[in-house]
């Protein structure tokens, strides 16, 4: 389903797209930059926060734009180190946002670093069988406008909370696609909202700290490898032969291993760096040292690096995640060969951490104050 917001989001405009809006009223051309700064560096919430805009001018943006396009619908803090952010969109539509913190020693939560996971669509359609973004099925993909709002939303909440975040631009270390949706399936609005996140009139924010996370879409990820600015890539992989990856993710039969890893080799040697390989771990799923050891294999051939997660489980799904023996006796295989694994502790799991958990509640809170 396709949504056409009344207005369109100013945070979905580049300063090329803007200025010529602009030229066609007549303003000279430092116009753009002027109001993009209001956006980014001063974080103005209102038009009349503008104040070097004249008044007609500001009316005008209202008419045209929408300042800002999600609303915080709900901040949830764990009690650890995740934040989640539950928004609603014009539709009123629900995605979620999380900030994740990782304390290091000495420097204090305000100082820890910061990575903050954005989604890309309202659902998902790519129906792999653990997850529950995908629970719904799909809805929409989001605009540009509203992927980059994520960001913003995360600033004024961090803002409000941190000195760093106040004295810094963006006061995060790294963003990670992997909320709802699959983004490359959202390739074109993903590509704008990057570009203006990267771009020295909007956020600032550096390529190499920005990675996305796919289910495996071979065709976009050899068209990402083309791109300029030099994402990271992760891969879901969750399974290690095609047998096993088939019975949860739907998309292994239009792009089984012998498309993808290619790809996925494409990739690397354009860009020169590592790709993650994402591997859930699920009890009697995926779990078994054959599948470390086809693991190993192929993750070798790429030179990538491993992320293991033990499953984060589903209300309504039947998955459960293996015992923490056999968690370490998957990574054993492959830390014998040397190839670089992390276990992951996972975070924020006391506030429905695993993606879509927190929408998929409140929509069913909704429905039920409705009925
Ligand atoms: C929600 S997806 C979004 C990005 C993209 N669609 C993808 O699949 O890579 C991000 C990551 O979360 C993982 N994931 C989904 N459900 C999970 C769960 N219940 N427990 C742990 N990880 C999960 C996915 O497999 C994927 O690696
Ligand atoms: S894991 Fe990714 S691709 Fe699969 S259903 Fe979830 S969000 Fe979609």
């Amino acid at each position: 389903m396709k949504f056409t917001p009344a207005k369109p989001p100013l945070t979905g405009e580049t300063l090329d797209t803007l200025t010529e809006r602009l030229r066609e009223r007549g303003e000279p051309a430092f116009r753009a930059k002027q109001i993009l700064d209001w956006v980014y560096k001063k974080r103005a919430r209102s038009w009349d926060d503008m104040t070097n805009l004249s008044k007609p001018l500001r009316a005008w943006l209202d008419e045209t734009f929408e300042l800002m396009p999600v609303s915080l619908v709900l901040g949830k803090q764990s009690t650890d180190v995740t934040d989640k952010l539950l928004l609603g969109l014009g539709d009123r539509s629900l995605i979620e946002t999380v900030i994740i913190r990782a304390p290091q020693d000495g420097v204090g939560i305000e100082h820890s670093r910061k990575t903050i996971c954005i989604s890309t669509q309202v659902g998902c359609a790519m129906a792999c069988a653990f997850c529950a973004s995908g629970l719904a099925g799909f809805k929409r993909d989001l605009n540009a406008g509203e992927i980059v709002a994520q960001l913003l939303q995360v600033c004024y909440r961090e803002d409000a909370r941190t000195v760093r975040a106040r004295e810094e631009l963006a006061s995060f270390d790294n963003i990670v696609v992997m909320g709802m949706g699959e983004p490359l399936a959202n390739y074109d609005a993903l590509m704008r909202a990057l570009t203006i996140l990267n771009a020295e009139w909007g956020l600032g924010f550096g390529a190499r700290r920005i990675t996305i996370s796919t289910s495996g879409l071979v065709p976009k990820i050899l068209q990402l490898a083309d791109e300029k600015m030099g994402f990271r890539l992760a891969i879901s992989l969750h399974g290690a032969t095609d047998e096993v990856r088939e019975k949860i993710m739907p998309v292994n039969k239009a792009y089984p291993l012998s498309k993808l890893i290619p790809a996925i080799s494409a990739f690397s040697e354009k860009h020169g760096r590592m790709v993650t390989l994402e591997f859930i771990l699920i009890e009697d799923v995926n779990d078994s040292i054959d599948q470390a050891g086809e693991l190993r294999d192929i993750a070798r051939d790429l030179h990538a690096h491993v992320n293991l997660i033990p499953y984060n489980t589903v209300e309504g799904l039947p998955w459960k995640r293996p015992s923490v023996r056999r968690q370490e006796d998957f990574a054993d295989v492959l830390r014998a060969a040397r190839v670089p694994v992390t276990l992951r502790r996972e975070k924020g799991h006391d506030i429905d951490a695993a993606c879509g958990q927190l929408r998929l509640k409140t929509e069913k809170d909704r429905e039920l104050a409705s009925a």
